[in-house]
């Protein structure tokens, strides 16, 4: 099923956006560095700017074709638009707020009615409130239900985490994957901050120059050198999806299984949101450099994750090295040069993945 599709070629100062997109259902992480055309590309999604050149669909519906003059306006569109800062109006409370984004809806069938929406958000202490007095994290929930009330087929998201710190991002990041499975809609979320995105989703479209630098999962886009160079600089991460298996209270660890069930590992108890039970799917985030590299496994050490694997691809970028190691999962894993020449280490090396519990990061 097509999202949006769109061929889109325009022109500002020195900087030509010249692309073809095709975005499926589900939540699709846009990134690219400052100037790369990010916002540029959603304004013209919405209906903002007008491109010079070019078409798009949305929900297989033409809302632009240069070619034969048509251009629906932005009210039209049904697109949902999040702002980075919210931009509630604050003269209204949040339950008006909130109404006005479902006074846009017209004759287009509701996606969420409003006490569903109030409950999937955890809003309803706050609906008698104005936006002056809610938090960062708080006015993001309720710009995104304003968003979804107005019967949206698109959601866009311009780095709705930014003007938010780390605690914050942490919470709305769950909300967003929980409106996606249960309303099933499309998502574009805009950020240059790779770990929040990878936290939401695996799905990246890379925009580098105006120009589509990769599109499709992560995993997949990492073992491109040129996208793995152009997401480098920005946090490379890995995120496995594991459950959780069972908490042991004593030693301070929760133990946790991925999905086929070939690997548990064990994170500290306290890193664990404290509402997490067995059987709770999570995301764990992990970053290469955390990731130590043996060719044996090793019985007397202090770091209880050891993972064997095989090494699927190496990627030397100045004097670093990128391991891809298929442990059932593919981990990212980043040494020096030095230590792979000492080790020998090439594609096909059967190797041992260490890291220690505290290394890693819970995304609940
Ligand atoms: N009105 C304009 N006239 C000329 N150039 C412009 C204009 N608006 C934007 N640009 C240029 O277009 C390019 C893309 O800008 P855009 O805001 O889409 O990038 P971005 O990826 O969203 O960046 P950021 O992450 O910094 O917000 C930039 O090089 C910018 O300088």
């Amino acid at each position: 099923m097509h999202a949006l599709r769109a061929k889109l070629k325009t022109q500002k100062g020195n900087f030509t956006l010249d692309l073809e997109v095709d975005f499926i259902n589900g939540i699709t992480g846009i990134y690219g560095p400052s100037g790369s055309g990010k916002s540029t590309l959603m304004h013209v999604i919405s209906g903002l700017e007008n491109p010079d050149h070019g078409y798009i669909t949305i929900d297989n519906e033409v809302v632009l074709d240069t070619s034969k003059q048509v251009h629906v306006k932005t009210r039209k569109r049904q697109i949902g638009y999040v702002f980075q800062e919210g931009r509630l109006f604050p003269h209204m409370t949040v339950r008006k707020n909130l109404l006005f984004g479902s006074s846009y809806t017209h004759q287009a069938k509701q996606l969420i009615e409003f006490e569903e929406l109030v409950e999937l958000l955890e809003i309803r202490d706050l609906l008698e409130k104005r936006p002056k007095n809610l938090s960062g994290g708080e006015r993001q929930r309720v710009a995104i239900g304003r968003a979804l009330l107005s019967a949206p087929k698109l959601l866009l998201m311009d780095e709705p985490f930014s003007s938010l710190d780390v605690a914050l991002r942490r919470q709305i990041i769950p909300y967003l994957i929980k409106i996606n499975k249960k309303l099933g809609i499309p998502m574009l979320v805009v950020s240059h901050d790779l770990p929040d995105l990878l936290s939401l989703t695996q799905e990246l479209f890379l925009l580098r120059n105006g120009r589509v630098e990769g599109h499709g999962n992560y995993f997949d886009l990492i073992q491109s050198e040129k996208s793995l160079d152009m997401m480098r600089g920005a946090g490379l991460m890995n995120v496995i999806p594991f459950k959780v298996e069972s908490h042991d209270v004593e030693n301070g660890l929760t133990h946790l299984m991925n999905r086929d069930a070939s690997h548990e590992i064990h994170v500290e108890r306290e890193l664990i949101n404290d509402s997490c039970n067995a059987g709770d799917e999570l995301n764990v985030s992990l970053r290469p450099e955390d990731i130590a590299i043996t060719l044996q496994e090793i019985k007397d050490i202090s770091i209880r994750n050891q993972l064997k694997g095989k090494v699927s691809k190496i990627i030397k970028k100045e004097n670093r090295i990128y391991c891809l190691v298929d442990v059932g999962f593919l981990l990212i894993v980043s040494i020096t040069q030095a230590s792979q020449q000492k080790m020998k280490l090439e594609t096909g090396s059967e190797v041992y993945c260490l890291f220690k519990s505290m290394a890693l990061q819970v995304n609940t």
